[in-house]
């Protein structure tokens, strides 16, 4: 095992070392600090040969990490980084309570909305935090991952029903350790606003990439379709103010100029329709539809890209002999 933690340092794992995991995990390692990363089918591979990071900013190989196939077998951590897919969640029961310390916390990265709740239940309220994380990651071979674009990450406290966290001391530690990484971090005093903003991206760009087999850019340079992204933005906005979080609506500007801006992009959930995997649609798009519900308001077309995904992905999953 690579101990690297002198004291006072904080001891992290990764639960999922995936195209997220694996890089965030790879680049906290690589400054010195200890991490135990959790592997599944690449385990045996990555437990011989390490980590490949092919990257924008630099490319780097980490030969030895430590690598594990079971949560029984890893120490207990400081901070736990989920980072499977949505849709392995439900192993979070068995995965999380060995691998959290009890003053430890875990760290939800993943898409969507409704996650820190779940785990909430599992680990206690008083251990969860969120991150949104803006990257451009792929896991091209086994151990084996390729970051495209972009890194930083907002970070935020879980409060019960998603009340606004505030700011605090370990928060402030994590992004000590991810800013050591070259990781560029903002801290949000509000989790569930944060997670909205970040839905104005996914629900329109994840969805209709599937629904209408297309990438970020195509869906930009079609009057028709850039203008269903901008209504679907707008609809986002709407769940978010039925929530009681304002977002002004300047901020559908800014993520139409920041896809722009994107290199041509194959969102993560269109690879996962294309590989025939599950996809991450309540998590994404039918959580912040059954919140925004339960507040009162009506998203019509959010409502009617959930079912044309939910259809995909049942068609998909039929196929899907794994
Ligand atoms: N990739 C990106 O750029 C971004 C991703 N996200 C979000 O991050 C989350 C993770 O996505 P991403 O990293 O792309 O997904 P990946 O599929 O690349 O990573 C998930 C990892 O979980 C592993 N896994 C699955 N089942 C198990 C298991 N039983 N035990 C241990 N590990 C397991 C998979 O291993 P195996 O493949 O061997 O089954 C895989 O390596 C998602 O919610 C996504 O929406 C958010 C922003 C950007
Ligand atoms: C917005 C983006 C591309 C990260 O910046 C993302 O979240 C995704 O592909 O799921």
């Amino acid at each position: 095992m690579i101990s690297t933690t002198p004291k006072g340092d904080r001891r992290y794992a990764i639960l999922g070392t995936g195209a997220l995991g694996g890089y965030y995990g790879a680049c906290l390692q690589r400054v010195g600090l200890e991490v135990h990363f959790l592997l599944h089918r690449d385990y045996q591979h990555v437990r011989e040969q390490g980590l490949v990071i092919e990257s924008a900013d630099g490319d780097f190989t980490l030969p030895v990490v430590n690598a594990y196939d079971d949560v029984a077998q890893m120490p207990a951590c400081d901070v736990v980084i989920v980072a499977l897919k949505t849709t392995q969640n439900h192993l979070l029961s068995d995965m999380l309570p060995p691998v959290v310390k009890d003053d430890g916390v875990v760290l939800v990265l993943q898409n969507g909305m409704g996650i820190e709740q779940e785990v909430a239940q599992l680990v206690g309220s008083k251990r969860v935090m969120g991150g949104l994380c803006f990257l451009c990651s792929n896991k091209v071979e086994p151990g084996h991952i390729h970051h495209l674009d972009y890194k930083q990450i907002t970070l935020g406290e879980y409060l019960p029903d998603y009340q606004p966290g505030g700011l605090t001391q370990r928060m402030r530690q994590i992004a000590d350790d991810f800013e050591r990484a070259s990781i560029p971090i903002t801290l949000a005093e509000d989790l569930l606003l944060a997670r909205w903003q970040k839905l104005v991206w996914n629900i329109p760009y994840n969805g209709l990439s599937v629904v209408l087999d297309a990438t970020t850019n195509e869906l930009m340079a079609d009057n028709s379709t850039r203008s269903l992204v901008e209504q679907l933005m707008g609809e986002v906005l709407a769940g978010a103010s039925a929530t009681g979080r304002k977002i002004s609506d300047r901020f559908i500007q800014t993520m139409l100029d920041y896809t722009e801006k994107m290199t041509p992009y194959r969102t993560s959930m269109k690879i996962d329709y294309d590989e025939r995997r599950p996809l991450e649609v309540e998590a994404i798009v039918g959580n912040p539809l059954r919140v925004a519900t339960a507040a009162g308001t009506d998203l019509p077309l959010i409502s009617m890209l959930y079912r044309q995904l939910k259809f995909l992905d049942m068609q998909n999953r039929r196929f899907n002999t794994d």
